[in-house]
């Protein structure tokens, strides 16, 4: 292999963010490349070719751990290890791990992924019934009510309460009253909710609950061992002076396992330090896990992880190709280039690093010392911890947003309506979304990047079910006033442009995107330059600037969390796309615009497609207020819309049935080619073609669906002069930038069988599901096509497994192949970063 291998020789980019070069002396076959040890011993030489044993150096064993422990250190099992020698050719100052033993876990909590601990990990992961298990369930909520209708009232004492973990989660209360009552434990109140792993149990005496410890405390339900653990209670001075009465030996506070997953377009945590030193969770480490490592081994730690992805297409593929089918170029040479698909070009750093998020969402709860509070969750729900904790230490949080969720934390003191009680789903208030519009122009850091936020969008999510609306109504006015009030208050003024009030009554507080919205006037706070009346507002937006274009974003509309490094993702993917007057440009999932419009001077012709009808309506005001109209964009499912839409428009030899709409036919009638995961929601334009009308047969509702189709296609997908021929172009090239799950089968089916389809550029929040979608799309194509059947037993498996086997069935294509890949940091102190590749054919 040659030193100038892309993968190995660091971009310019990644030079830059961090001064240590991952080039070291082994072959990155089957190693990641985590920052080395700072001692300058230690350091790689700068000649070194990978793929080369680096040769024995003579400090080699002198002084084997560097004096500061870099984040990276032994996260990785060394691939030269050999258990004989019980060593490597770099001694005990190999910064990879020699054996199991060795070996720590990642700054984000995660093992090698080739590890033992990985595996045994993952295995559990997949095992529904298994979940982190705390011994300190930190339940804010009240869980004492009669609340299943079953008599017991029993009320969580803390002097006599216990929680029982890692019970199956398909147990409901009766059941865990009988498992008591076979093994003989007394108890006064024991409460299960289906799908959560944990129980409550209250007891009437300290020998009750003593005996209870003895008798439960470790024995095994299936392969699952029971702990016997403390509930927070609703107030932290309570809890203190409950857990002195009680025998030593009854307390546990043992620390938990952090899980630090969030979404793409949100701030949720689960998981984190109080400040009360009981559980070591804290907001910043659920929410920015990474926040303690230095911005340069972030991005490290981040494309390190994404090699070890990105090696997955690889393995993947090859063990796809159909027998007898020769292995495809790019597979043979992975082996130059450590195993991945094609270089990995480097990672681009956020141009902000703290309070970039334009987007938070904040829950309502309790804080561990009972106070209701506005913020983060500090874990699972499922896991009992439903504790929020203030957002101030979260890097990534504005300072705007900070405030307006101290206001609103304020105002809830005072508020006659209940807060949101996730054990019970009852109550009033959920969860406060604080949306930032930025004004154009470009700020380095967060000082100046908050100075540059214009305009703010409040949605204040509630459960208005059974509440009284006089009451509503003049909880409203107050909350609308509070906020006012707070903005004003603040120095600068804060500014606040629209107050809108979702109304939802779902178990989880992620709303559909059709949950009903009611915008709430707010007044003119004197002397704010910034305040807007918005008296009356129908349609409540607020505007942001990608690329000194204007965009305006409702409120359930999806818009990258950080705009500023948004703008570069959107610039590389037009750069690889190589985009000229006569490119049609295929914008999939294009939410309100942004990636087709900042493209559409570089192109012929953009086609939109995006099932959020709020976010098409955004996506067709934004062309107009820009000036632009060379866009057109589709409010429908990509899966309904992709294959007619490659018909319509690209000028290739295809076997075209008049008017078919694939699509529709395919969905009905392959129900294995559903999503990995759905996330997706129902489409307010584009029936779902499951629902079937009632009365009618499955073929007539199939018909319906079609005409309904086919009328909202000639509505929005024919030219704009009505009847005359669409134009067609000589470059077709498709970006997609799906949600988390990646694309729909029948999306990927029809950008893979469309020959006039040379391009594609990939743009992934979600690592996985790009290897997932990636091996269906550059597999070559079985000579014999399997049919999907028995979709039942893919129930198990792992997304890449599902995807090799939907590549048995991929109608013969030519097959793209991955030319290069680069990460871009949207989201700095997280663990996640948006992925790139282009594929070509
Ligand atoms: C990651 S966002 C990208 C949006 C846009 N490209 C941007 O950068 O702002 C994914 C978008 O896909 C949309 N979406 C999800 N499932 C879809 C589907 N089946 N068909 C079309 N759009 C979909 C979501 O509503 C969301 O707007």
């Amino acid at each position: 292999m040659s030193s100038s291998s892309p993968t190995t020789e660091p971009s310019s980019v990644t030079q830059l963010l961090n001064p240590h070069s991952p080039l070291n002396g082994h072959d990155s076959t089957d190693q990641p490349q985590p920052p080395p040890p700072q001692d300058p011993e230690n350091q790689p030489k700068d000649d070194a070719v990978p793929g080369d044993k680096r040769k024995r150096e003579e400090n080699d064993d002198d002084d084997p751990k560097p004096s500061v422990v870099p984040p990276l250190w032994k996260t990785s099992l060394c691939s030269y290890f050999r258990r004989e020698s019980a060593s490597c050719s770099h001694g005990s100052g190999c910064r990879y791990a020699h054996g199991e033993a060795e070996l720590r876990p990642r700054p984000d909590n995660t093992w090698d992924p080739t590890s033992e601990r990985a595996k045994k990990q993952k295995l559990e992961e997949e095992d529904g019934d298994q979940c982190a298990a705390p011994d300190n369930v930190m339940m804010t909520e009240a869980v004492d009510d009669d609340d299943d209708g079953d008599g017991d009232v029993g009320g969580l004492d803390p002097e006599l309460s216990k929680c029982l973990v890692h019970l199956p989660r398909n147990w409901k209360s009766e059941k865990l009253k009988d498992f008591l009552s076979e093994k003989g434990v007394q108890f006064k109140s024991a409460k299960k909710k289906k799908g959560m792993t944990l129980g409550f149990v209250s007891f009437q005496s300290v020998e009750q609950l003593q005996t209870a410890v003895k008798e439960l405390d470790g024995i095994s339900i299936g392969n699952k061992n029971i702990k016997v653990a403390d509930v927070i209670p609703r107030s932290f001075e309570k809890k203190t002076k409950s857990a002195m009465a009680l025998p030593q030996n009854l307390q546990k506070t043992t620390e938990v396992e952090l899980d630090g997953e969030n979404v793409e377009d949100s701030v949720v945590a689960n998981g984190a330090e109080d400040g009360n030193g009981t559980s070591g969770r804290s907001a910043r480490k659920v929410v920015t896990p990474l926040a303690h490592m230095p911005y340069g081994d972030q991005l490290e730690h981040k494309k390190n992880s994404l090699m070890q992805i990105l090696k997955r297409l690889t393995r993947n593929a090859r063990k796809a190709c159909p027998d007898g089918i020769p292995l495809p170029e790019w597979i043979l040479k992975s082996r130059e280039i450590g195993g991945l698909p094609c270089s990995l070009e480097g990672i681009l750093a956020s141009p902000v690093v703290n309070g970039y998020r334009n987007k938070c969402e904040f829950s309502v709860g309790y804080s561990l010392q009972g106070k209701i509070t506005v913020g983060f969750m500090l874990g699972n729900f499922r896991e009992g911890v439903t504790a929020v904790e203030e957002p101030f230490d979260c890097p990534n949080v504005s300072r705007i947003s900070c405030k307006y969720a101290s206001v609103f934390q304020e105002f809830l003191q005072h508020s006659s309506l209940p807060v949101w009680n996730r054990f019970k789903n009852i109550g009033f208030w959920r969860q406060l979304t604080v949306r930032e519009g930025r004004r154009p122009g470009m700020a380095s850091d967060a000082e100046n990047c908050e100075a540059n936020i214009a305009e703010v969008m409040l949605i204040v999510q509630v459960s208005s079910t059974g509440f009284d609306d006089a009451q509503i109504t003049s909880d409203f006015e107050r909350l609308a006033q509070a906020f006012s009030a707070g903005a004003t208050a603040s120095s600068p003024y804060l500014p606040l442009t629209a107050l809108v009030i979702q109304d939802h009554r779902g178990i989880s507080n992620a709303a559909p995107a059709d949950a009903p919205l009611r915008s709430l006037s707010i007044s003119k706070g004197e002397g704010s330059s910034e305040m807007q009346a918005t008296d009356n507002v129908v349609e409540p937006k607020i505007h942001d600037y990608i690329s000194n274009l204007r965009f305006c974003i409702s409120p359930t509309a999806f818009f990258q969390v950080n705009t500023l490094a948004a703008e570069k993702l959107y610039s590389l993917a037009g750069d690889w796309a190589e985009l000229g007057p006569d490119t049609l440009l295929f914008d999939v999932c294009c939410g309100t615009g942004t990636i087709g419009l900042t493209l559409a001077h570089h192109v012929g012709m953009v086609i939109g497609i995006e099932m959020n009808a709020s976010a098409v309506s955004d996506a067709r005001r934004n062309a107009e207020i820009n000036g632009i109209t060379n866009c057109r964009f589709v409010s429908a499912k990509a899966e309904d819309v992709m294959r007619s839409l490659l018909e319509e428009y690209i000028n290739a030899p295809q076997k075209q049935e008049n008017n078919v709409i694939e699509g529709i036919d395919e969905v009905v009638a392959t129900d294995e080619e559903k999503p990995i995961s759905t996330d997706n929601k129902p489409n307010p334009e584009v029936n779902s073609s499951h629902e079937l009308e009632s009365g009618k047969t499955a073929s007539e509702g199939l018909e319906t669906d079609k005409q309904e189709l086919r009328s909202q296609l000639q509505s929005s997908c024919t030219s704009e002069n009505g009847n005359a021929p669409v134009k067609r172009f000589s470059n077709v090239v498709a970006i997609v930038d799906p949600p988390r799950s990646g694309l729909h089968p029948t999306v990927i089916k029809a950008l893979r069988t469309h020959p006039g389809l040379r391009k594609l550029v990939y743009i992934s929040c979600n690592p996985e599901s790009l290897v997932a979608n990636a091996i269906e799309l550059c597999t070559p194509s079985p000579e014999k096509i399997e049919k999907n059947k028995n979709n039942r037993a893919w129930r198990n498996m792992s997304s890449a497994g599902l995807a090799r086997h939907r590549a048995k069935s991929m109608p013969a294509s030519e097959p793209f192949r991955p030319v290069k890949a680069m990460a871009v940091d949207l989201f700095p102190h997280t663990i996640h970063c948006e992925l790139v590749m282009l594929l070509e054919r």
